[in-house]
């Protein structure tokens, strides 16, 4: 214990018998005796403050690596964008690791060979191609789910709408499926997205149970194991299939869908060749990375606008103001659509996602950095030796007061004009989310062809106020879920 202070140059924080990040740390509730999965939550107001500093250490009695905990954007840009320094270590990116090394686990040439295989396929023409689908899919679901003919809706869980939403656009978006809104029977289908919820789910549960234990009676194993088992089906069901369709139609295809370029860097050779668990591990990660995210982000976006009904009404005349004749929203019409873009943004902020067991943005030090805070305690620096752990704590960052005025108050036009790496929901640096523009793409087609045509309001048990609405259901789940997401909740809309 003594050497672990040592190691986190005896700078105060939390000490508890499991560290935060550590299995029995995540798998035990969070409670004044641990602060578990949840405690960048629960205790992101108090935390920092009670250290006096945005920096801080964690470390376990018993068990885990110690580590720093920062909510400053001085020392998250240090980290994130100093190349070579600092590098993402294997268990905290194993819950994305399962089905082969993939862009998101890997360091150095090797990220950056996955990297420079799919960079291509983020450009301009695949955004304008995630615009028209999103608003084909959009009129697709309004008539699907019989919303054309009424008035009122009560939607039970909006995220069983967004996320099937967002899985058919990276379907169609990022791998040439062309999913329709009713998905019963497709190889990217019904009981292969109940399957990705379920992985999604059970993701961290997965990288800390022992694979033994699969083999207990005990039911929830089994189903894990049981998902598991039908993504793989899935998955190798699509590559084989893809590849027969894109041998047939090479000839007339110009387009850089990313399926089709990872499915070329298997088939070739030399440095920018993948191997065939590299295409499936990437697979895998699009599919997941690619839609809980900004499905959860939707989620969010729609119950803070549900609140916000004022915000409501000026969104629709931001989404009016670009409306031609025919009611449609083009994709030229993007820059134009800022609120929308900004409200999207926010909700990120408060409700960002969360990619590894109880950390934020982790990464370990390859060599000794000096790192320097914002507070003069400490000479105004850490010293940090190899194989430090430092993890931007991205929920207490976003709500950080001193970057951002009331910051528990939903309140997009805070993103008018802000500089881009002040919003850390997408991380930043070199390593910053690679489907972050596809992801604004599809949110801001989706919530303007939606708040064109409808209200939104919060669905309030009886003598609630909005306040306490938002108290009792703009909270996270609690469960082991890779992101961190608003728990469902129900909608009700009114055509305009
Ligand atoms: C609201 C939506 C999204 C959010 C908040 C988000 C957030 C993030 C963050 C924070 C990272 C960096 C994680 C780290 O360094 O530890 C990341 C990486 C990544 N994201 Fe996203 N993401 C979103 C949507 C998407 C979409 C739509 C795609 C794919 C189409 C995607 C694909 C990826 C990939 C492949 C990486 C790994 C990049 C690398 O390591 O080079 N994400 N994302």
């Amino acid at each position: 214990f003594k050497r672990n202070v040592r190691k986190v140059s005896n700078l105060p924080g939390l000490r508890s018998l499991f560290s935060p990040a550590s299995p029995l740390g995540v798998l035990i509730p969070t409670s004044f005796w641990n602060p578990g999965l949840m405690w960048f939550w629960d205790w992101r107001n108090q935390v920092y403050p009670r250290y006096g500093s945005q920096t801080i250490s964690a470390l376990g009695l018993l068990n885990g690596h110690p580590a720093f905990y920062t909510i400053s954007l001085n020392v998250a840009r240090q980290v994130l964008s100093t190349k070579g320094q600092f590098e993402k270590a294997p268990e905290t990116t194993d819950v994305l690791g399962f089905w082969g090394r993939n862009l998101f686990t890997e360091n150095g040439s090797e990220w950056s060979r996955h990297r420079r295989i799919m960079n291509p396929a983020f450009n301009p023409e695949t955004y304008a191609l995630v615009w028209d689908e999103a608003a084909n899919l959009y009129q697709e679901m309004t008539s699907a789910e019989g919303w054309l003919d009424q008035n009122e809706i009560l939607l039970p869980a909006t995220h069983d709408i967004t996320a099937k939403f967002a899985l058919i656009i990276i379907g169609r978006c990022g791998f040439g499926e062309p999913m329709p809104w009713d998905i019963t029977g497709r190889s990217l289908g019904t009981a292969f997205s109940q399957a990705l919820r379920t992985v999604s789910g059970a993701s961290i549960a997965r990288a800390i149970i022992p694979r033994w234990m699969y083999r207990l009676p005990i039911k929830r194993l089994h189903e894990i194991e049981t998902a598991f088992n039908t993504l793989d089906a899935h998955i190798e069901d699509l590559i084989a299939t893809r590849r027969v369709e894109l041998e047939e139609r090479e000839q007339n295809c110009e387009r850089k869908d990313l399926f089709r370029l990872m499915i070329r860097a298997n088939e070739g050779e030399g440095i920018l060749a993948m191997k065939d668990e590299e295409l499936i591990g990437n697979t895998y990660l699009i599919l997941l990375a690619g839609h809980e995210t900004t499905a959860k982000t939707l989620d969010a976006t729609i119950g803070f606008l549900a609140l916000h009904e004022d915000i409501q009404e000026e969104l629709h005349k931001e989404i009016m103001s670009v409306v031609a004749g025919d009611r449609k929203i083009n994709f030229k019409d993007l820059p134009v659509l800022i609120l929308t873009e900004a409200c999207f943004l926010e909700a990120a902020r408060l409700f960002r996602i969360r990619q590894a067991p109880a950390t934020s943005i982790s990464r370990d030090t390859t060599e000794t950095v000096v790192l320097k805070t914002d507070e003069d305690s400490h000479g105004g620096h850490i010293i940090l030796e190899p194989g430090t752990r430092i993890i931007i704590d991205v929920v207490g960052l976003q709500c950080n007061p001193k970057l951002f005025t009331d910051p528990e108050e939903f309140r997009p036009s805070r993103w008018y004009g802000a500089s881009a790496d002040k919003l850390i929901a997408f991380s930043l640096g070199p390593r910053a989310c690679i489907g972050r523009k596809f992801a604004l793409t599809e949110a801001v087609a989706f919530l303007a062809n939606l708040l064109r045509d409808w209200r939104l309001h919060a669905v309030l048990d009886p003598g609630e106020t909005r306040e306490q609405w938002r108290a009792r259901v703009m909270q996270p789940s609690r469960s082991l879920d890779l992101t961190l997401g608003i728990r469902e909740f129900p909608i009700r809309l009114t055509r305009r």
